[in-house]
């Protein structure tokens, strides 16, 4: 589903990722974890086709970037992050804010929709429990929603790889353990795409995740099965401090040791 090899990203001069090695396959659903800075929206931006390395190779999907059509490419990656949501109207409905992925446009316009778009998006709202806000004006909704609204809108063409940009920050306990509950459920279930998803904290780890990619302000500290990567130890080279790491039932929580 993504295949990078020796990648790099220089920006304005700056070095933000280089050497990056990664294979993400159709069965895994892995995590991104990094302290700020490191470099984890820069490689979702290069997986989901929005951005070009300075250096190195990138597939995604089947398609080399450089050389595949990317408006043919794009509606097979779902992409949630908060600086999509702020380009979606709010005066838009809820409906029609997952509905407008059809086209790739955030906002109604005079696109027509088949029925089939319809009953789909009739359907994943409410797969991820938003059937009751579909009329509702987006702008209108609680944080905890308007997640669910973006991640509900990345899933609406049905991709066969989907990456989330910290789907669950600024959450409340209750809203992000629900939150949470539905990714886990949709991650875990045999037709789901590959996930990728980025957060700064083990505790957002939804079960049915299967890999991690470490990233540090460095480059790549580990990567690879979640049960071999997510250690004290790597955590503390990630984050630079003393890490205690517990997990529970398939959830993890860290803290300063
Ligand atoms: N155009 C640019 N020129 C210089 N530096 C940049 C540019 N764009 C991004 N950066 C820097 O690259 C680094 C990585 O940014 P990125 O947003 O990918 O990190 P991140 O791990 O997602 O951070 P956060 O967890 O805070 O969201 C940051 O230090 C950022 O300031």
């Amino acid at each position: 589903m993504l295949d990078l090899e020796d990648v790099s990203v220089v920006r304005d001069g700056t070095t933000i990722l280089s050497g990056v090695h990664w294979k993400v396959d159709g069965d895994q659903r892995w995590v991104v974890l990094g302290p700020n800075g490191a470099g984890k929206t820069t490689l979702l931006q290069i997986a989901a086709a929005m951005s070009h390395p300075s250096g190195g190779a990138v597939q995604v999907l089947d398609g080399r970037l450089g050389e595949v059509d990317l408006f043919e490419l794009r509606p097979r990656v779902g992409f949630a992050s908060s600086a999509m949501a702020r380009r979606f109207p709010a005066n838009e409905t809820v409906l029609n804010v997952v509905l407008t992925a059809a086209y790739s446009v955030t906002g109604r316009w005079n696109e027509t929709y088949e029925e089939i778009d319809e009953r789909r998006a009739q359907r994943v709202l409410a797969e991820w429990k938003l059937d009751h806000l579909a009329d509702r004006l987006f702008g209108s909704l609680s944080d905890g929603e308007q997640k669910r609204v973006q991640i509900a809108r990345s899933v609406m063409t049905d991709p066969e790889l989907l990456l989330l940009d910290e789907p669950a920050a600024s959450l409340d306990l209750g809203a992000r353990e629900e939150l949470l509950t539905l990714l886990g459920g949709y991650a875990s279930a045999p037709e789901a795409p590959a996930i990728v998803m980025v957060t700064h904290h083990v505790e957002e780890i939804p079960k049915g995740f299967t890999h991690a990619l470490l990233l540090g302000r460095g480059g790549v500290v580990a990567q690879g099965p979640l049960g071999e990567v997510l250690t004290a130890q790597n955590l503390e080279t990630t984050f630079g401090l003393p890490i205690s790491l517990t997990e529970t039932d398939g959830r993890f929580t860290a803290r300063a040791a």
